[in-house]
């Protein structure tokens, strides 16, 4: 029974990445880097229903590129909206009735460990809710308006990944309402609900690849997994 669901938004145009092609599509260790996370959900959670959220536009690009790679790995494809927001929501209305618990995840982390989604689904399970995290190797510092800048104690401090992971009845509510500002991940739409959020630890080679000298490290990232295995 497909109980367990991830959607795999990557309906975004990676503007940061500055390249000919989105950066989704861009290959890493031989493989398009959403085949890599694709196929950590797969292996992982073996029965789970995928959804990806792509560009209507680029539905026929990546039907070449599964042909071209041989993916086979079985998943649905649904069309994004105009903001990350927006896509998810695409993607939870395309989830089916035996879905309980959903993984959002970000197609550019392909680097998420198999741990991190297995604690997410146990945690969200029990509390509605599992965002993952990692603590700051930085100081950091508070800028003001007027330029100056202060302290502030990085142990109140929390750097955001995905998967963020959810009971659907609770996050389909809570995606029922106008997009905000501050909605830049799916925690922030969640306690919009006036619900408290379930932090658990992230792994800090997850990371999402955005910029250009990204992806140096995804490669070494990745031939270092392929070694290990
Ligand atoms: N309309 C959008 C915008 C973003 N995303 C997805 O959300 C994830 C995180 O977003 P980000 O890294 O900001 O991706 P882009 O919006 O593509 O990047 P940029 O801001 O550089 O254009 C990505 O997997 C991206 O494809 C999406 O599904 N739909
Ligand atoms: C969801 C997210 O990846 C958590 O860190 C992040 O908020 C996406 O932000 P972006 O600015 O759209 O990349």
């Amino acid at each position: 029974m497909k109980n367990k669901a991830a959607i795999i938004v990557a309906g975004g145009k990676g503007l940061r990445m500055c390249g000919p092609i989105a950066k989704q599509y861009l290959p890493v260790a031989g493989l398009p880097v959403l085949m890599h996370t694709l196929a950590v959900f797969n292996r992982v959670v073996p029965a789970i229903d995928l959804i990806l959220v792509l560009p209507a536009s680029d539905f026929p690009y990546w039907e070449e590129l599964c042909a071209e790679y041989k993916f086979t790995l079985p998943h649905r494809v649904v069309s994004g909206g105009n903001s990350r927001f927006q896509s998810v929501r695409n993607g939870l209305e395309a989830l089916t009735t035996e879905a309980i618990l959903v993984a959002i995840h970000d197609g550019v982390r392909p680097f998420v460990s198999d741990q991190v989604i297995l604690e997410s689904f146990v945690e969200a399970e029990r509390t509605g809710s599992a965002v993952a995290v990692v603590a700051l190797k930085d100081s950091i510092r508070k800028l003001r308006d007027d330029g100056k800048s202060f302290f502030e104690e990085r142990q109140y401090f929390r750097l955001v990944q995905t998967p963020q992971t959810f009971q659907v009845e609770k996050i389909k509510k809570a995606f029922k309402v106008t997009e905000l500002q501050q909605f830049t991940d799916d925690a922030t739409v969640y306690e919009n609900q006036g619900w408290q959020v379930t932090l658990i630890p992230g792994n800090v080679e997850n990371i999402k690849i955005t910029t250009p000298e990204d992806m140096a490290y995804a490669e070494f990232i990745a031939l270092r997994k392929l070694a290990d295995r």
